[in-house]
């Protein structure tokens, strides 16, 4: 548990101020975001964008646990003092010791735990608000933060601050929801569906016997989607559709070959399960999306969420199913902080709470250093789950 120390240190002993810890508390992840502050020694002279009048340097962290380990999170919290990040009640400050921004399913499932093991109460903030709050901060404030990713090209999209309106989020966690933003907390949750991550966790566990949500990716990488699937070509004598714009390799049914012949489910590989479930899912997910897209005259969808992991196969189906059925009219735009739009909604809703009290500096910047995800090759896969990221930016009183 290095890291812990980490946090509570700087390098020279001085120990770090947290302030500041929101939640997003969901099906399947535990997202945290809080702030510590920079030791004066840290601030970087040519860096504008972390001095700013009355302002506070320092970094955002973000880290993650499954919710079904919420005792892992609740020790995390208790062991680096992270609620005391949180705030005291202004109007009556004796009432309730203090109190931490949550959002997501769990702020309201688990209240009572926290006030039980932290004694700190769990102020609830709207899942969706914190969601487009969140990604709207992202995309204006964060430099290259969003970007396409089709045939395993990945660029970075820059954001056109006035002209980042209407769009469509759609946030990929244990369900998935589609909210067309329309500016900020300007939105309208438009659809969603219950096919989304949790249900290939689920199906990937029970189908592999897969022990972790990774491994189940991992396999994925190594597996052949054409083991399980069911071509065009299967069922037109290896010729294409031409006239519907099928080609012969286009699926034509999800899993249909396994009914062609007498094979169980341990006669298949569990990595060509993998990949055909993670194909289903993904392209079914891409597909959804673009007809809401396609309602309202959307052509920017930007997806969210932990499902993606920032995965190759994911990412490209998820493109080529908005591409195909766009006919290249809607792109699909990936986040670099994907899991954590609710959590950053919840840590920017301190300020609109208690009276201007904190903003956060518009003009973040990531150091090369503070994120592996900056890198072009990040790969997600690689790094454990419970790892910090952290990014440098400034908290100033309004
Ligand atoms: N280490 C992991 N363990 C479990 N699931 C993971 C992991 N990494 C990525 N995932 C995927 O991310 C999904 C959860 O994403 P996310 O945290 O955005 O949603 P959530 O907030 O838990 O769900 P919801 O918003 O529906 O309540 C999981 O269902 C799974 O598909
Ligand atoms: C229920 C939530 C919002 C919880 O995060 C999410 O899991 C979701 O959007 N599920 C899809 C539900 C549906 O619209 O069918």
């Amino acid at each position: 548990m290095d890291r812990l120390r980490e946090i509570e240190t700087d390098g020279n002993s001085n120990p770090i101020q947290i302030s500041r810890l929101a939640l997003d508390i969901g099906g399947s992840l535990i997202k945290l975001v809080y702030f510590s502050r920079d030791s004066g020694d840290h601030e970087d002279p040519l860096n504008d964008s972390v001095r700013i009048s009355n302002g506070v340097n320092g970094r955002l962290h973000f880290a993650k646990f499954e919710t079904t380990n919420i005792n892992d999170c609740l020790q995390f919290i208790s062991a680096n003092k992270l609620f005391f990040g949180g705030f005291q009640h202004q109007e009556n400050p004796t009432n309730d010791r203090s109190f931490i921004k949550a959002t997501g399913g769990g702020a309201y499932k688990f209240s009572d735990l926290f006030k039980e093991k932290l004694g700190i109460s769990l102020e609830k903030e709207d899942e969706m608000d914190c969601l487009v709050t969140g990604a709207n901060f992202l995309l204006k404030a964060v430099n290259h933060e969003a970007f396409t990713y089709l045939n395993g090209q990945k660029e970075f999209v820059q954001i056109d601050h006035n002209d980042l309106y209407p769009y469509l989020l759609v946030n990929i966690g244990s369900g998935v929801s589609m909210i067309k933003v329309d500016g900020d907390g300007k939105f309208e949750r438009v659809s969603g569906t219950s096919v989304g991550g949790g249900t290939f966790w689920g199906l990937g566990k029970l189908l592999t016997k897969c022990q972790s949500f990774d491994e189940l990716l991992e396999l994925s990488q190594r597996g052949n989607n054409r083991v399980l699937d069911m071509l065009v070509g299967d069922i037109y004598g290896g010729m294409e559709y031409s006239k519907i714009g099928l080609s012969s390799t286009a699926i034509a049914s999800s899993f249909g070959r396994a009914i062609s012949n007498s094979n169980e489910l341990h006669d298949y590989k569990p990595e060509d399960v993998s990949r055909s479930l993670l194909r289903m899912i993904s392209n079914n997910i891409g597909q959804i999306s673009y007809l809401n897209a396609l309602r309202f005259g959307l052509k920017r969808i930007f997806f969210g969420g932990f499902f993606t992991r920032g995965h190759s196969y994911t990412m490209d189906t998820i493109s080529v199913a908005v591409h195909f059925w766009s006919k290249g009219e809607a792109k699909a735009m990936f986040l670099r902080h994907e899991g954590f739009l609710g959590a950053l909604g919840a840590f920017m809703s301190y300020e609109r709470h208690s009276l201007g009290d904190l903003m956060v500096n518009q003009s973040v910047q990531i150091p090369v250093d503070a994120s592996s995800s900056t890198d072009t090759n990040y790969n997600p896969l690689e790094r454990d789950l419970n790892e910090t990221e952290s990014m440098q930016c400034s908290v100033y009183q309004a």
